[in-house]
């Protein structure tokens, strides 16, 4: 049984839908045609910031479609917003963010060493989903989901002594070997560079109007032999993370899980929209005899060794030193 198991409060901003990936799982992504096909700007951006700051968040997770870049319409809207990349955009975002008091956290899918390096002055953290290292159908369409790619990144953010979330998901057409060898390869990984703060163990969840809309996702009992796998297979270092808003977290917890991911007062999950966020209160229903404790989304011993920018110091500082946050 955990001491504590620990969560975020955070503003889920889905920056853009459009992606180069077409995963068969996915509800995220929009064609560019779209009625909803956007790239959000900084005015509403701004918004959903103060408004997130207000309710108590610490986190600004940014997420995106992968390579929108290499999609002409994106590059219009992008170009008439005033950017000619990505990364500028992404980092003027999380100056933003930071300015209003709040530590961005970016997962814009696959990134070039040299885009990370740019980013990771104003990240406090930064995230991408090995999902796995078998090449699955689902993928077949996602150039950016080749598992060499995705490790070559979670390697290259490890070389920049970025704190890392990753993760795998479970459950859309992987079998159990697949999933030991994809926490065998995030193991040996972290035991090389150490950025790695926590690992997400995500149940797939089916979606109306997706490609495996009816496979089944994956049952209690496999989630709970995840997540003993993947206490077993990772350095201690490493927390594994549940999503309580996909699956009730306590048998999950008290078979190793320790974190409880961001939970957003103010925004949805707009990767699983359906699936609406606990509020605290609920959350600490849902944890029973376990404590919560919050966390911001860079983890202590990141803090300890000061693996963050000048641009980041004051914030973390005052953040870190306020009542409340696990230390
Ligand atoms: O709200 C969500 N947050 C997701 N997060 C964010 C997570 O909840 C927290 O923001 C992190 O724990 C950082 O504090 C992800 C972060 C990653 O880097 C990679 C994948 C995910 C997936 C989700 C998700 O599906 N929904
Ligand atoms: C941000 C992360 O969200 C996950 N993701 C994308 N689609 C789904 C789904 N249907 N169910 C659960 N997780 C999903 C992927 O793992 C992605 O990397
Ligand atoms: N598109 C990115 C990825 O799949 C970010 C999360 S999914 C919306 O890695
Ligand atoms: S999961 Fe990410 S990469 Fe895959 S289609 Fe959706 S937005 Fe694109």
């Amino acid at each position: 049984m955990p001491e504590y198991a620990t969560f975020a409060r955070n503003v889920f901003i889905p920056v853009t839908n459009i992606c180069r990936n077409n995963c068969h799982y996915c509800t995220f992504r929009r064609e560019p045609s779209h009625p909803d096909a956007q790239l959000m700007g900084e005015k509403e951006i701004g918004d959903i910031l103060s408004h997130g700051k207000k309710a108590g968040c610490t986190e600004a997770l940014f997420v995106f479609g992968e390579y929108a870049e290499e999609v002409p319409e994106y590059m219009e809207w992008l170009e008439s917003r005033g950017y000619s990349s990505t990364v500028d955009y992404v980092y003027k975002l999380c100056e933003m963010a930071i300015g209003k008091g709040l530590l961005p956290h970016t997962n814009a899918g696959i990134l070039t060493y040299e885009e990370m390096e740019v980013l990771k002055p104003v990240n406090a953290s930064m995230g991408l989903m090995l999902e796995t290292t078998a090449r699955l159908p689902a993928h077949e369409l996602s150039p950016g989901k080749e598992p060499k790619i995705r490790l070559r990144m979670i390697e290259d953010a490890g070389k920049l002594h970025i704190p890392f979330t990753t993760g795998i998901l479970v459950g859309i057409g992987e079998t159990r070997e697949n999933r030991i060898y994809s926490l065998e390869t995030i193991a040996e990984i972290q035991l090389k560079y150490g950025h790695i703060q926590e690992v997400i163990i995500q149940n797939f969840m089916p979606k109306p109007g997706t490609r495996m809309e009816s496979i089944k996702p994956p049952s209690k009992e496999e989630m709970l032999d995840t997540v003993q796998l993947a206490r077993s297979i990772l350095p201690a270092d490493v927390e594994v993370q549940v999503a309580p808003n996909l699956i009730d977290p306590y048998l999950l917890i008290k078979a190793g899980a320790k974190d409880l991911g961001g939970i957003s007062p103010t925004t949805i999950d707009w990767i699983n929209p359906e699936a609406e966020w606990p509020d605290v209160e609920k959350l600490k229903t849902m944890a029973r005899d376990i404590p919560l404790k919050e966390r911001l989304p860079i983890y202590p011993q990141y803090i300890r060794s000061g693996w963050y920018s000048k641009q980041l110091d004051g914030l973390i500082n005052s953040l870190a030193n306020s009542e409340g946050y696990r230390k």
